[in-house]
């Protein structure tokens, strides 16, 4: 076919059009063709065309028309396409015009309709446009509604929503006849009743269809159902926030509540009190009744505790046996008291739990905003140390926060308390100190020293901590967790390809008397796969001599796990060293005290230098700690002590910095 004289005039034609050859096949398209159609127009001609275009032959092959007189075709697209037959001059063929940019298609016919629903997984329908009534439904449609019968020819709300007005969803969207109106696709989430689990929540997409004249005369409606998604998304909201016993909120949807409550109070400048209750004794009655009487019991709590207050009130439960709660926009002096009073006396009832009377009471303490805090968290803190306060009054009472206080018996009742949940709230963690060979500065072992970082008191010392872990009998359980961990830790080294370090973990004398420690190190060793030669135990004095020869035993029994034994903070008990040689230990750690003056005190000296000696003549290494000089290092070298530990080498530090550390050591002495 020649080029029509036409071309300039055809490319510059503001609508995509067709040349097609007298048997109306599509020879080249115009500018706007290609840019409407992009991947079919290449440098070498046509190539991909829209399928739909693959029956132009056949429909033209019907029509009789004049040159120059355009016919209106009945292709599968929205607006009538328009073809223009060439005068035989000009080589004959089509000029084809397209309706526009965006060649819409109208839906194949009603069996292609059918087959294409039946091959979607979800319930699908195509609803018509003016009278809301279902043409088409798949079977999976068909089936998710069986009971309302067959849907063809019901309007959509009939059969969704058992309803005579279309349907909505909570914002009053109705998906289909928004897109019926916008003629874009709509979404909307709509909940249906269900006879099995009461409702179920679907997600509906409304596509709009195009009829013949361009107008949306049919909606193509998409239900998935999303109940499932829906509840374990709601499940791990409720997780997130709520407390799983009580369903009360928990703290961190407390804290998100409280300042909330406080923006609003600092607007109005109103009066909130935050009120800390915690259960006295609670840990008796678990240890007594059991854990399930004392689940019974928080619940009971919590639900007393919803009676005493008002609606505004919120309350949550924020640890074990601790419930907080806001009282906002307060209006009366007094008016927190008069609730904390009111929760006393409802909460000390006795409550009947399976048959059985269980007794229990509360301290509360009390923290007003702005006066005692003005933020979330020091209100909360507050709240809790005025709880501590109340304790220490004698329990089951209130008490409103002061800073008068007896401060150091209430600092103990605070670690105390939160000693009893931080293991569980992973507070706790190891630093490791290293321990180094006094001849080559090789590091040879590490010492595992405990760590407590509390939620508001910062780190705390272990020297604070441990005595009062021993004095509430928690220290059995950190103590195992310590050596657990340590021995984990130990291995976890050897795997990184660190060389085998002895471990020194601490026994505190309450571990060391607590009956089942022999077990319990043992299965920590065949838990942890470490080798029980690279353990080494530390011990005080003290902890021997109360009862030698019972402790003999245990240290012989603890001996025959493979594990060493080492005499910590030797200088400051008895210090008889052939005392000592009836035990089976391995070696001796001299206290820091005498190491500090080493350089200025003769006497320091003598002492250190004397225990290395007797302990060597014993047959015992010897450990020196709280090396901080060079001095003291030439000095203990000098005297042939066999390890050095302190922060000449090294402070204690996380795992992490300790392998670094290490590496590094072993980078440069490879370099020597
Ligand atoms: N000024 C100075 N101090 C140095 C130097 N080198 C080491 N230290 C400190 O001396 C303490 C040595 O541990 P310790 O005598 O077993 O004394 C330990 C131990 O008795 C106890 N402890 C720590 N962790 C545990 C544990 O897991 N269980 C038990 N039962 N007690 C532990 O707490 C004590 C104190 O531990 P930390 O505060 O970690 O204090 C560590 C360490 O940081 C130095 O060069 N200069």
């Amino acid at each position: 076919m020649s080029q029509p004289a036409t071309e300039t005039t055809f490319d510059w034609l503001p609508l995509p059009a067709l040349l097609l050859d007298v048997r109306g096949r599509p020879v080249a398209g115009n500018r706007r063709f290609g840019e409407c159609f992009p991947d079919a127009c290449r440098d070498d001609g046509l190539a991909g065309l829209p399928s739909w275009l693959e029956k132009l032959p056949e429909e033209l092959a019907a029509r009789v028309a004049l040159p120059g007189q355009p016919v209106s075709l009945q292709l599968p697209v929205a607006d009538p396409v328009l073809a223009c037959r060439l005068p035989d001059e000009a080589g004959g063929g089509w000029l084809l015009l397209l309706p526009d940019e965006n060649v819409r298609f109208t839906p194949a016919s009603d069996a292609d309709i059918t087959t294409l629903l039946e091959g979607l997984p979800d319930p699908v329908c195509v609803i018509e446009a003016k009278t809301l009534r279902i043409v088409h439904a798949n079977q999976v449609f068909r089936e998710a509604f069986a009971e309302k019968g067959d849907p063809i020819g019901c309007t959509c709300h009939e059969i969704t929503h058992d309803s005579v007005f279309p349907c909505a969803d909570a914002r009053g969207h109705c998906a289909v006849r928004r897109a019926i109106g916008t003629g874009q696709r709509a979404r909307a989430e709509h909940v249906h009743p269900d006879d099995v689990c009461g409702e179920r929540f679907f997600e509906a997409i409304a596509q709009p269809l195009a009829g013949s004249g361009g107008r949306v005369d049919k909606v193509l409606y998409c239900l998935r159902d999303v109940t499932e998604a829906r509840r374990s998304r709601e499940e791990i909201r409720q997780l997130s926030n709520y407390d799983p016993l009580t369903g009360l909120p928990n703290r961190v949807l407390f804290v998100k509540r409280l300042g909330t409550v406080l923006e609003r109070a600092s607007l109005e400048r109103s009066r909130v009190a935050v009120m800390f209750l915690d259960l006295d004794r609670f840990k008796s009655i678990n240890d007594t009744l059991g854990h399930n009487i004392g689940d019974m019991l928080l619940l009971g709590m919590s639900g007393r505790l919803g009676e005493c207050l008002r609606r505004v009130d919120v309350v949550a439960r924020v640890g074990g046996d601790e419930f907080v709660v806001i009282l906002p926009d307060l209006k009366a002096e007094g008016e927190a008291e008069a609730v904390a009073e009111r929760c006393l006396a409802r909460l000390a009832e006795a409550f009947d739990i399976e048959g059985q009377e269980v007794f229990s009471t509360v301290s509360i303490g009390l923290a007003y905003f702005p006066d005692d805090g003005q933020d979330e968290e020091s209100l909360l803190k507050n709240a809790e140390f005025a709880m501590y306060q109340a304790k220490e009054k004698g329990r089951n009472t209130w008490q409103r926060f002061s800073l008068e206080t007896n401060a150091g018996a209430v600092e103990r009742l605070v670690l105390e308390t939160g000693l009893r949940h931080a293991l569980e709230r992973q507070e706790i963690f190891l630093h490791f100190q290293p321990q180094v060979r006094t001849v080559d500065g090789v590091w040879v072992g590490a010492e595992a020293l405990c760590r407590w970082r509390h939620p508001y008191l910062g780190q705390v010392p272990p020297v604070k901590f441990i005595p009062v872990a021993e004095e509430c009998g928690l220290i059995t359980e950190i103590g195992a967790w310590v050596l657990a961990e340590a021995c984990r830790q130990g291995v976890a080294w050897q795997r990184q390809g660190l060389p085998a370090l002895h471990i020194g973990i601490n026994l505190s004398a309450r571990q060391f008397a607590t009956p089942g420690l022999v077990e319990s190190v043992e299965s920590i060793l065949r838990q942890t796969g470490i080798d029980p030669r690279l353990v080494e135990l530390e011990l005080t004095e003290s902890m021997l001599m109360d009862d030698a020869a019972g402790a003999a035993e245990l240290l012989h029994r603890l001996r025959r796990l493979g594990v060493r034994l080492a005499i910590d903070d030797f200088g400051t008990g008895y210090s008889s060293l052939s005392y000592l040689k009836h035990f089976p230990i391995d070696r001796v750690k001299i206290d820091r005290s005498f190491i500090k003056d080493l350089e200025t005190d003769p006497d320091s000296a003598a002492i250190a230098g004397a225990i290395i000696a007797m302990s060597h003549s014993l047959g015992l290494a010897v450990v020196a700690e709280g090396v901080e000089t060079e001095g003291q290092l030439a000095f203990l070298r000098e005297r042939g002590c066999d390890e050095i530990q302190g922060y000449y080498f090294g402070k204690p530090m996380s795992a992490e910095d300790f392998s670094a550390c290490l590496r590094r050591q072993m980078a440069a002495a490879d370099r020597i």
